[in-house]
């Protein structure tokens, strides 16, 4: 059923061997990441979402306006449908510089239906001092800006984005985050984000979709669903936490300051944060073992009261341990043996220690 803020979904889309059938509605703003394994049919969800593929049974409803529903025969073909789509890479056009690939995709938006101005795009994207240069000249993540910028300048209700970061390396992809970030603040343009990558989601996603085997395994709050024992993202060496947090002290000296959350008060190696500052803090599980006591004379500074929620069985040797500290959901991978040996069950009352927490904004 379709809303004025909400992205509705409902479509079967076959290929020899695979089948997709997906039921979703999204919010109408915001990023919302898709995730699953390889093959599970990501790629194929945006790709009938955009009408690149004509799925079947489909009904398609952006923010009120249907692009597809054929219980009365609508399709909205590709080239009508208000949105942007950026790849893995960016295929631009080499003859045309910076400038030229922007106003490329600019003049196919009747003025009448521009929703972004050029310059908007090119200042998110911090293209000004690339405009001139030709895309040979380009960095891999810079290109990648300038196909963001692209996809900005057709004026887009969505925005699809299928792993966009994938063939960049660590540093590139940090070069990158900070501006997907400022999109999703600064314009009201919802993002589908299709992405391999816990930590990218954990960043940039409030809403996340798990796929897998051409199914909805779930859909809800990023940070609900990282933590769902019965869900696989929740389990191998990925898996995290994400608390929200408020900057309640400084300590310049020491270059640390400290957030409450209702778990307690988590310290940061962070300065530069401000008091009263809202944070998410990433908090994975490998890095978070457990005691049956509060651990003396240790230097792990991070250590909460915590009650075990779940338990269940990681890889070979190893468990997952969900735990609630206060109204906060934290994850700890520990081995079987320890599990043992702390008789830990269910309801157990355990301490936390937390060895590395990521700062996510
Ligand atoms: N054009 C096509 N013809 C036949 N089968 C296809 C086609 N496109 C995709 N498939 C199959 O559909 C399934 C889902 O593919 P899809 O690319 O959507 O998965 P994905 O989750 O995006 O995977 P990855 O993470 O590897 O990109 C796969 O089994 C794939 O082989």
């Amino acid at each position: 059923m379709s809303t004025a803020a909400s992205i509705d979904v409902e479509l079967q889309h076959d290929y020899a061997g695979f089948s997709l059938q997906v039921a979703l509605s999204l919010p109408g703003r915001g990023v919302s990441a898709i995730y699953g394994p390889s093959g599970s049919g990501k790629t194929s969800l945006l790709r009938c979402i955009a009408g690149l593929e004509r799925a079947h049974q489909a009904s398609i409803v952006v923010n009120g306006v249907a692009w597809q529903d054929d219980r009365s025969g609508l399709f909205v073909p590709v080239y009508r449908r208000a949105l942007g789509f950026v790849f893995q890479e960016a295929s631009l056009f080499a003859h045309l510089d910076v400038q030229g690939n922007l106003d490329f995709a600019l003049k196919r938006v009747p003025p009448a239906k521009r929703r972004i101005a050029l310059t908007q795009a090119i200042e998110l994207l911090g293209l000004e001092p690339l405009l001139k240069r030709p895309p040979t000249g380009l960095s891999g993540g810079e290109r990648q800006r300038v196909g963001i910028a692209r996809a900005l300048a057709g004026s887009p209700e969505l925005l699809l984005l299928d792993e966009p970061l994938a063939s960049l390396d660590t540093a590139r992809k940090a070069e990158i985050l900070p501006y997907l970030e400022r999109l999703q603040s600064e314009l009201e343009i919802p993002m589908l984000y299709v992405s391999h990558a816990l930590d990218e989601i954990a960043r940039l996603a409030d809403h996340l979709v798990l796929l897998e085997g051409g199914r909805v395994v779930a859909s809800g709050l990023t940070r609900e669903l990282m933590t769902r024992l019965d869900l696989s993202l929740a389990h191998g060496d990925a898996a995290a936490a994400v608390i929200e947090a408020v900057v309640s002290s400084i300590e310049p000296a020491y270059h640390l300051c400290y957030a409450d959350f209702s778990g307690g008060r988590i310290s940061l190696l962070k300065p530069q944060l401000q008091l009263g500052q809202r944070v998410r803090v990433r908090i994975q599980a490998r890095d978070v073992s457990l005691t049956l006591t509060r651990q003396q004379g240790t230097s792990v500074q991070n250590i909460f009261a915590a009650t075990v929620s779940a338990i269940s069985p990681d890889s070979p040797g190893q468990l997952m341990v969900g735990l609630n500290a206060g109204t906060s959901a934290l994850l700890a991978r520990i081995t079987l043996k320890s599990a043992e040996a702390l008789g830990l069950q269910v309801g157990s009352a355990v301490f936390a220690q937390v060895k590395g927490v990521a700062v996510l904004d």
